[in-house]
């Protein structure tokens, strides 16, 4: 788990202020490779932009307009006035875009008096953090670049990808996002984390990574995220270098980063927003895949009067709402109750069904790893120690089978437990 808030890159964590004003056309000003800590200073933002503007930006919002409970308190009475174009670029970070976004009125509760003018542009790059949305591989900026590729299902699309159950709707297929490490050294500098990684990440495909604490899970994760430089070798996106964050790789970490002033419904319609969608239909879309993961009946609540796995949920809504190519988790369920997170890895199987997005999962759970993956990746003593196939992904009836249990032992030796 990565709780720095050092800088590596040009931004810096300052980025709140900063980003509010520099979302615009694309000018990744906030997603210039920077890492920035997050609200809570753990891990509790989504998607790679936040990382860079995060939640810190949040908070400099909130204190212009509301807190959670302003927002959703019938007397609260709050004005505030927010510029629609940093709105979303903070939350969703997605510098991209900002002029397809039309500022909007977030009426995030009927009762409320709060009367609030938001830019989902630049509230996104607060949360999501997808600052740098000027497009790595495609020349186009963030979301659009996303929407772009995700009407792409050539030879490149990804397969469907089976469903453990459930008959929720499949999601429109996007072509997953291929990620490539070579020869790559993770950390920060002077402080590296771990060396000479070689690593291919195919399409659609759902890598786990697990180790054990401070061996280089997160700062891998951000890496692909393009929160930190590598400090050799190269990290590529479709054979395009990783250089700063991106909308089209969310980010989900284990605390949630849902904006506390946003409804549910406002907060999943960020990355909808960001590309452009109308309010209506991204609205309808939002509430769709609240549906999805079972919170219909929540979509007016705050992130505060909801619990904690329900604001998981909601984070996964928003971070797959957007159709991002890759989905980059870390420890996203890491703070849920065993049957809660049981619950949450079902759910997001069913929920990347068809989705074809590559995934890349780093958790503290064997198990865990175990279910939801392709393959696993371990790694320990500064450096990645294998990759394995795992048998029978996401079928929970085959936690017996050999294959399975030999690999279960394996990964349990390598973390030395
Ligand atoms: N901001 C930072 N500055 C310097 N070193 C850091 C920073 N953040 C993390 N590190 C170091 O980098 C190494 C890898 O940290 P990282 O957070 O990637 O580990 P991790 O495997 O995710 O750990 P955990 O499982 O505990 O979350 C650790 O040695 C850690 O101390």
């Amino acid at each position: 788990m990565s709780t720095s808030s050092e800088t590596t890159g040009t931004t810096g964590v300052s980025g709140a202020s900063g980003t509010t004003d520099t979302i615009g056309g694309g000018s990744a000003a906030a997603g210039t490779g920077s890492e920035a800590p997050t609200a809570s200073g753990t891990k509790g933002t989504t998607s790679a932009a936040s990382g860079a503007t995060g939640m810190t930006g949040a908070t400099s919002k909130a204190s212009g307009a509301t807190t959670p409970t302003d927002a959703t308190s019938p007397t609260s009475g709050t004005t505030g006035t927010t510029d629609p174009a940093s709105e979303v670029s903070r939350a969703i970070g997605t510098t991209a875009a900002t002029s397809k976004v039309s500022g909007q009125t977030d009426a995030t509760s009927p009762t409320s008096r709060t009367t609030r003018t938001t830019n989902p542009a630049s509230e996104a790059s607060r949360t999501t953090g997808t600052t740098g949305a000027t497009s790595e591989d495609s020349g186009t900026t963030g979301v659009t670049g996303t929407a772009a590729q995700a009407s792409d299902t050539g030879p490149g699309a990804a397969p469907e990808r089976p469903a453990s159950g459930g008959e929720a709707p499949a999601a429109a297929p996007v072509r997953g996002t291929r990620l490539t490490l070579t020869g790559a050294g993770l950390g920060r500098p002077g402080a590296p984390a771990v060396s000479g990684v070689d690593l291919d990440i195919a399409p659609g495909e759902i890598l786990t990574v697990v180790g054990s604490s401070g061996c280089g899970k997160s700062t891998l994760l951000r890496t692909l995220a393009g929160l930190l430089p590598p400090l050799d070798g190269t990290v590529e996106q479709d054979g395009h270098p990783i250089t700063a964050p991106a909308a089209d790789r969310a980010l989900v970490f284990q605390e949630d980063a849902l904006l506390p002033w946003r409804t549910l419904r406002a907060n999943v319609e960020l990355p909808l927003a960001i590309k452009g969608v109308p309010r209506t239909e991204r609205r309808a879309q939002a509430e769709s895949w609240l549906d999805r993961v079972g919170l219909a009946d929540r979509a007016r609540h705050l992130p505060h009067r909801v619990s904690g796995g329900q604001r998981q949920r909601a984070q996964l809504a928003r971070a797959l709402a957007g159709a991002p190519r890759a989905v980059l988790m870390d420890e996203p369920f890491g703070a849920l109750d065993a049957q809660t997170r049981s619950g949450m890895q079902d759910l997001l199987v069913e929920v990347l069904r068809g989705t074809g997005a590559t995934v890349v999962f780093v958790t503290h759970d064997v198990d865990e790893a175990l279910f939801l993956g392709d393959r696993v990746a371990l790694l320990g003593a500064g450096r990645l120690t294998a990759v394995r196939d795992i048998p029978h992904p996401r079928d929970r009836t085959a936690h017996e089978d050999p294959a399975r249990l030999a690999l279960r032992r394996e990964v349990l030796t390598s973390l030395g437990t």
